[in-house]
């Protein structure tokens, strides 16, 4: 059947060219995903770094003024040598008392004062102490020197201090440039890394010291009067790690503020001597170990001596700092860019499913299609009324109609047009029957070609219907029968028409009399059967021929026709037997009897005729039994044999006569 081709054609490299879009689109997505991720994570990154330099800063301001507190102890130890340069050791110590460094600056190791003596002064000096009741003093280390610096007064004078008294600072040379340089400037100076003398065995610690120095005299106005005027040094020992300590706190454990407002475990922190070379370490709370994520170096300059600080992150802090956000946001990213994902390529490969469908429907449409085509005989779907106008059919209609399969689509003929008109109402019967009840159809009927030719065809097939129970069309298959026709009337000849004469032959009979037996048995009408077998038959054959024997057979047999009415049935039984079988004679056994006996005389007369054969004249008489029916009874044989039997009593009575079968 021919129909547009819609069907939509698949494009490989299209669908492929989505699919690769699909991955593009997540490549895009992904790359936008980690953008925003770096981006967070740079942005909380800046604000750890800037966190960490504020704790930085935070660290070397606070180291900055705890040394600057300290030079300000020591300024105020100077002023009172300035005062008097005869302070007692009695008025020493009650002024150090009085600061409580021990509450206001934690991690000082002690106050002192550093008398310069000369060398020839020295036992002097020495005896003067002593006689102040240190029995035991002497400066050491031992030695003889030039100049000596003694530690004189040291508070608290107690505990480790005490190995500090009588020490001669000026003899190391790491103190002496310290002391030199304060001597020289007039100003505080720190010295370089030194071990003090108060340490011990037991926890040993770099230290430093600050120096001060005092004058004879005030007027000190350059480095010669200085040296000249030098009387001594008030300074401070510093052991290191207490100091640093009370100024940054405990980083390993104490999470609260230090005494300078640094957050201590935010940082680690090494502080060096001059740089940052292991050899010069003076602090460090560094956690073994531990790699710091920020680190910088600062440089904190403080009574002529440049420390470094090398500040690291703490674990503590980048545990802090450490942020969740960009991993949440690089997470749920990627799960959005998944889930995007699979929706485009789903919808690609649902898209490339239905063109599969799609391809596949229209080459199965296309092979049904093909099949229709190729079927023998004619597909056809028609309109559910009359005139059947068609709606599709394949080509087989042509070798029907002689018609294209277009002019019964474009509408030009319609079903009804080439169908036999005698046919017709016999095929909307059985259509509209199969409408009416739903059912598959079945019918046979002719169809006209152009060329006038007939064809039998059988159509089969059914009605579609709507949701409503209307018919919406019929579909249905023609196949030609027209051969089949032929055959089965050629069978139907053989069975039932003897061959030589054209003449129902026995079976037909027989068919005919039970069927005429039932309608008699209906309407109560008599009839009759006459028995007729022509009298020495034997004789033409033996005389003239079996041929011309078949044409008396022929000719009597056309006689006999001609002798009775229309509907009345003439057969052969064989041989020379013929049957004359006539209807409706009456509703009386006398008035059928007389008719039956008029008709067998009319034929007796007939067949009394001389014919020619061959040339040859010949009469053949016939002898006739006649048995009168009504009604079922007494059966087709019995009235066959009863006519017969009255046949054989006319042929023993001499032929060519009429005998009644005697009982009714
Ligand atoms: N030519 C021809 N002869 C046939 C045919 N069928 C039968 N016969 C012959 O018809 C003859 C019938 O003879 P019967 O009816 O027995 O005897 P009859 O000679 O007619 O004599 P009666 O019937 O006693 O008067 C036989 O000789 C058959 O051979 C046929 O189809 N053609």
């Amino acid at each position: 059947m021919a129909q547009p081709d819609d069907a939509p054609a698949i494009r490989p490299q299209g669908l492929l060219d989505q699919s690769a879009a699909a991955w593009i689109v997540l490549g895009v997505l992904l790359l936008f995903t980690f953008s925003m991720w770096r981006f967070f994570d740079a942005q909380l990154e800046d604000r750890s770094h800037d966190r960490f330099q504020h704790q930085v800063d935070n660290a070397r301001s606070a180291l900055k003024n705890r040394m600057q507190a300290y030079e300000q102890v020591l300024n105020g130890t100077a002023g009172l040598f300035a005062a008097s340069t005869e302070v007692s050791r009695a008025e020493f110590r009650r002024y150090v008392e009085s600061l409580e460094l021990d509450e206001a600056l934690p991690g000082i190791q002690g106050t002192g004062f550093t008398l310069m003596v000369p060398g020839t002064q020295r036992p002097a000096h020495v005896a003067a102490v002593r006689a102040e009741g240190f029995p035991d003093y002497r400066i050491h280390p031992e030695g003889e020197r030039d100049t000596y610096s003694t530690i004189l007064y040291l508070e608290p004078f107690e505990g480790r201090n005490l190995r500090a008294f009588g020490y001669d600072m000026y003899s190391e040379p790491i103190r002496r440039e310290a002391m030199n340089r304060a001597r020289d400037t007039g100003r505080a100076a720190v010295s370089g890394k030194v071990v003090l003398v108060q340490e011990t065995e037991d926890d040993l610690q770099a230290g430093f010291l600050i120096y001060l120095p005092v004058y004879r005299d005030n007027d000190v106005d350059d480095v010669l009067s200085r040296r000249a005027l030098l009387h001594g040094f008030v300074y401070s020992p510093f052991r290191a790690h207490d100091l640093m300590q009370g100024v940054f706190g405990n980083s390993s454990g104490d999470t609260s503020r230090n005494t300078s407002g640094t957050t201590t475990h935010d940082v680690e922190i090494e502080v060096y001597d001059l740089e940052a070379d292991p050899r010069n370490l003076l602090y460090s709370s560094r956690t073994p170990d531990h790699t710091p994520r920020f680190t910088t170096d600062r440089m904190v300059e403080f009574g002529g001596r440049v420390w470094v600080l090398r500040i690291g992150s703490s674990a503590q802090f980048e545990q802090d700092v450490r942020h969740s956000e960009p991993y949440l946001v690089l997470l749920a990213g990627i799960v959005v860019d998944i889930l995007i994902f699979a929706v485009i390529y789903g919808s690609i490969r649902h898209r490339r499913k239905m063109r599969r469908s799609a391809a596949r429907l229209a080459e199965s449409r296309d092979e049904f299609r093909t099949l229709v085509e190729n079927v023998p005989g004619v597909v056809f779907r028609c309109a559910p009324q009359p005139p059947w106008r068609i709606l599709h059919i394949n080509k087989g209609i042509l070798d029907l109609t002689g018609e294209p399969p277009e002019h019964f689509m474009g509408q030009a003929h319609s079903l009804a047009e080439v169908i036999h008109p005698d046919d017709r109402p016999r095929f909307e019967e059985t259509m509209m029957s199969s409408i009416l009840g739903r059912t598959p159809y079945e019918a046979e009927f002719r169809v006209r070609s152009r060329f006038g030719r007939i064809h039998w065809v059988s159509a089969r097939g059914q009605g579609v219907f709507d949701r409503n129970g209307s018919a919406r069309w019929m579909d249905g298959v023609m196949l030609d029968i027209t051969e089949r026709r032929a055959a089965e009337a050629a069978i139907r000849q053989l069975a039932f028409i003897d061959p030589l004469t054209q003449l129902p032959n026995r079976r037909f009979l027989l068919d005919r009399l039970r069927q005429a037996l039932a309608n008699s048995d209906r309407t109560r009408l008599f009839g009759a059967l006459l028995f007729i077998d022509l009298d020495h038959f034997k004789d033409v054959n033996d005389t003239l021929g079996h041929e011309a024997g078949d044409s008396v057979l022929t000719e009597i047999s056309q006689r006999l026709k001609h002798g009775v009415r229309e509907g009345d049935t003439v057969a052969r039984l064989g041989g020379d037997e013929f049957i004359v079988m006539l209807e409706n004679l009456g509703d009386k056994a006398e008035d059928a009897v007389e008719k039956a006996e008029a008709i067998a005389g009319k034929i007796l007369a007939e067949l009394g005729e001389p014919l020619t054969v061959g040339g040859h004249a010949v009469t053949a008489t016939p002898s006739i039994g006649i048995s009168i029916f009504c009604g079922q009874d007494p059966g087709a044989d019995e009235l066959i044999q009863r006519a017969d039997r009255a046949m054989y009593r006319a042929k023993a009575a001499g032929r060519n006569r009429i005998e009644h079968h005697l009982a009714f």
